[in-house]
């Protein structure tokens, strides 16, 4: 019996395949979704905004363009995202990201681990929780950080196993020897569920 989220893990993997390949980052996708409690079969599931690695202007992470893409369309700014996510009585936000949300990013731009736990400013419910396919690779920030800072937010995550190979050959698509670092991340601890 296939997890219940492995169908929303592909259809991120799906947004990362259209992230444009580079040496310097991964190819991520994610997306945003509102899921009715107590719904074990997601039945009532609502998605809000999807997004990929690069997919908007800048050196623009999948997390991170999710959300832009939800304040543009409901227009207003990015920091401003908190204020207009739905907060229903009886539903959750939840989050798809084929890869751990980063704790840190070597550009220094806001990590989106933060932009995760900053939709519950102001005492709202914001992002509930977030299922990811694999851990960060220690390719750029080593040991990652995204889980430790959720966490600390308040905010639930889960790693979804079973994509580990097809996620990271994705994400490492830019990257020179991509084969050989996807070989060594499927090695590293933390990409089984059990090493989490
Ligand atoms: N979860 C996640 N979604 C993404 O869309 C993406 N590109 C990364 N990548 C994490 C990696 O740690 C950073 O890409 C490097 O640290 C370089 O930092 P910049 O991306 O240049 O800010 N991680
Ligand atoms: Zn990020």
């Amino acid at each position: 019996n296939v997890s219940p989220h492995i169908p929303y893990i592909k259809k991120c993997l799906s947004l990362a395949e259209q992230s444009p390949p580079r040496p310097t980052n991964f190819r991520v996708g994610a997306l945003l979704l509102s899921r009715q409690d107590n719904d074990p079969i997601f039945a009532d599931d609502r998605i809000l905004s999807t997004g990929y690695t690069m997919e908007l202007a800048g050196n623009t992470h999948a997390e991170q363009c999710c959300f832009s893409n939800y304040a543009a369309v409901h227009k207003v700014a990015d920091d401003q995202i908190s204020t207009i996510l739905p907060a229903e009585a009886g539903r959750k936000l939840i989050m798809y990201v084929t890869m751990e949300p980063c704790g840190k990013r070597l550009s220094g731009n806001a990590p989106c681990a933060q932009r995760i736990a900053r939709t519950t400013e102001g005492g709202r419910e914001g992002v509930h929780k977030v299922y990811f396919g694999v851990k960060e690779p220690k390719t750029f920030v080593g040991e990652s950080e995204g889980c430790r800072m959720m966490t600390e937010a308040g905010i639930e995550w889960e790693h979804v196993s079973g994509l580990e190979r097809e996620i990271l050959s994705v994400a490492f698509a830019g990257h020179e020897n991509g084969e050989e670092e996807v070989r060594a991340a499927l090695g590293e601890k933390g990409t089984n569920v059990d090493d989490i």
